[in-house]
């Protein structure tokens, strides 16, 4: 029963999504029932954490105890386990948005995503975050006393919830009276949960999943008793994890378990993490650093204002979580922790905006997971696949946002190719290089809104012809990457969708002479078909790129390419509009049909350019008029026969 007054306790609904969170929680992590231990102990840190952030400007928030600790117990006769915790509480909103609803970016995606097939749900879950709820796969109640730090005794909440029966759905809130500060949570257990009810298990369990909890975790400490042949309770009370901070102690002392369960805490992951760096840095600056790769991309990965990125400590004295500055943006997938020796205890968000320290901290750090990148890279290709198939996209940011390591990041780039011709994404720039022709000078790409677009651009016909490799782009992002990555290695990156191909050296003498004979042949056709388009040509050329195709479009070596033309409209920003060059293919018999053609020249032009522009990925401003063209086209060919 609660111990508040029932008078003044009011029922409240759960949002939608928490219902369907609870029973998904409660069905498909049932085999991972323990882990809502570590979720409930890796909660009471953070509140602790927090206490103390905000204890650095308002000491009074203490209220006389500044010694945070965790306790945890259990009581045999009543069924229940209960979880505390002296940091920073919660007041009556801050548990009912808490515990009452899901403010997280990606919810919606997440539930959509939800097949019924419980092993695929449980990754997905663990994936969303399990958090406070997985208290209900164990318990059937769960009564939460809380009470904010640095408020009066009276201002203490309660919040229960019993998933049996009618009231599944509902909490109650009530006031209740709590005279030390911080939260206490109350799982009352389901039937068959009772080995929980054991110094020994609930020991056990500290030791597996958060041994590496900061504070410490204590309990009631036991003794064996011989005349009841059993374990009883003393008064005395002794700590049960650790309590150290993992990352201070050296490498070689600790587990790949040990590096793994700090990572669910810090990553908020339910999942193991893909990799991990741990250094000491000593010098001008002296800071440890203990960086993890997640083996799985975050619901709200693309959310730039996602929370939960890398812990700021001084001297192992926590300051600040979601320290965004401790990485550059397009790495806001790393987890960890930073430790500074350096910076000042009383360190704020301000005073790390500023500071020169911080910039040569996030220095040190990125360098360490560009590092970490290289060498999964290099030596072990299928994590390395694992993490470009989660954060490619991210990474590729960073090619614009970090000038000093763009080569860095360029060799850490992968691509797919004309080489595979496959959509998988497994080509760097430096084995691209390594299969140029000789007498290749460029790196040619072609970029386009999806992969079948980009494999199959008219552009690409001379290429495939001659056997050079083009890096086939359909990822939004990259037109950006393109925009900054002008080089690799010395050699310069060629849209094959923009200005005159030049083949160089690949190209032969007489095969430059046909084309410039039939550059001269055609240039009265060139000069009426110009004509006829009037302002939708910027020029009308003989191609040198085309060996199928009739016709293609191409942008003028300087002018904007048209794919990041139409991502930037589709964007609502302003594109400085150009005019595309049509290139025709003087071999190609609808283009010497043209050269013939007097009374539907008009349409016949027009047909051409709307062609080359559907295969270029674009879309027709009068699809209407295109289709009642070709049909005039066909009847008129078919009269003619
Ligand atoms: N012991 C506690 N003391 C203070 N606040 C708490 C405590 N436990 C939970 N909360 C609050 O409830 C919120 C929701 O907790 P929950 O565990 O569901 O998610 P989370 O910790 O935010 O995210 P994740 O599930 O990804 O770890 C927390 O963000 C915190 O604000």
């Amino acid at each position: 029963m609660s111990d508040a007054p029932s008078a003044q306790a009011e029922k409240m609904n759960f949002q939608a999504e928490v219902k369907q969170l609870l029973h998904l929680m409660i069905h498909s992590l049932y085999s991972n029932r323990e882990i809502f231990l570590r979720e409930l102990i890796s909660n009471a840190s953070d509140a602790c954490d927090k206490l103390r952030f905000e204890a650095l400007d308002k000491s009074e928030l203490f209220e006389g105890d500044g010694e945070l600790k965790i306790r945890i117990r259990f009581d045999a006769e009543a069924k229940t386990v209960t979880v505390s915790d002296n940091g920073i509480g919660m007041n009556r909103d801050e548990v009912i948005t808490n515990l009452g609803t899901i403010a997280k970016s990606g919810t919606k995606e997440f539930f959509g995503q939800l097949t019924g097939d419980q092993k695929k749900d449980a990754h997905l879950i663990g994936q969303f975050g399990v958090g406070f709820y997985s208290a209900f796969i164990v318990a059937d109640r769960v009564t939460v006393r809380t009470r904010r730090a640095g408020v009066a005794a009276a201002e203490g909440v309660q919040w229960e919830c019993a998933m049996t029966g009618d009231t599944a759905g509902e909490y109650q809130v009530a006031p209740i009276d709590k005279a030390d500060r911080g939260t206490e949570i109350t799982l009352h257990l389901r039937d068959g949960q009772e080995d929980l009810l054991s110094g020994w298990k609930l020991r056990e369990l500290v030791r597996k999943y958060s041994d590496h909890i900061v504070q410490p975790i204590v309990m009631t400490k036991e003794k064996w008793d011989e005349e009841k042949g059993a374990q009883v309770a003393t008064d005395e009370e002794e700590t049960v994890n650790q309590a150290n901070a993992l990352w201070a102690r050296p490498r070689n002392e600790i587990t790949d378990e040990e590096y793994t369960a700090f990572y669910k805490h810090v990553g908020h992951d339910f999942q193991e993490p893909l990799a991990w760096t741990h250094a000491k840095v000593e010098g001008r600056h002296e800071y440890t650093q203990l960086l993890y790769i997640p083996g799985n991309a975050p619901f709200d990965m693309w959310d730039r204002n996602a929370r939960h990125g890398i812990k700021l400590y001084v001297r192992r004295v926590f300051i600040m979580d979601d320290a965004e500055k401790l990485m550059p943006m397009y790495l806001r997938f790393v987890r960890g922790v930073v430790d500074s020796a350096d910076l000042p205890l009383n360190v704020s968000r301000e005073i790390l905006q500023e500071s020169k320290d911080i910039d040569t901290l996030r220095a040190g750090c990125t360098k360490k997971v560009l590092g970490l990148l290289e060498d999964l890279a290099k030596n072990d290709a299928e994590k390395y696949t694992t993490f470009w198939k989660a954060f490619g996209n991210v990474l590729k940011e960073g090619v614009g946002e970090d000038s000093a390591n763009r080569e860095k990041i360029a060799g850490l780039l992968r691509f797919a190719s004309t080489h595979a011709d496959t959509v998988d994404q497994v080509v760097t720039l430096a084995d691209y290089i390594g299969r140029m022709k000789e007498g290749q000078e460029k790196i040619y790409y072609v970029t386009a809104e999806t992969f079948n677009a980009a494999k199959n651009s008219p552009h690409l016909e001379v290429f495939r012809k001659k056997g050079i490799e083009v890096l086939l782009l359909s990822d939004r992002v990259d037109e950006w990457v393109i925009g900054y990555l002008t080089e690799f290695d010395g050699k310069a990156l060629q849209s094959v969708a923009k200005g005159g191909v030049d083949l160089g050296a690949l190209e032969d003498e007489s095969e430059k002479k046909e084309v410039e004979k039939l550059a001269d042949e055609y240039k009265d056709l060139l000069e009426r078909v110009k004509t006829s388009l009037g302002e939708r040509v910027k020029d009308v050329r003989v191609t040198h790129r085309l060996t199928d195709s009739p016709a293609c479009l191409v942008a003028d070596e300087h002018d904007m390419g048209m794919n990041l033309a139409r991502i930037l409209k589709a964007a609502g920003q302003e594109a400085p509009s150009s005019k595309p060059i049509l290139e025709l293919n003087p071999t190609h018999p609808a283009v010497q049909r043209l050269n013939t053609e007097a009374e539907h020249f008009d349409d016949w032009a027009a047909v051409l350019f709307d062609q080359a522009l559907l295969a270029e990925g674009g879309t027709l401003d009068d699809p209407a008029t295109f289709v009642k063209r070709t049909n005039a086209l066909m009847l008129a060919l078919s009269n003619a026969q």
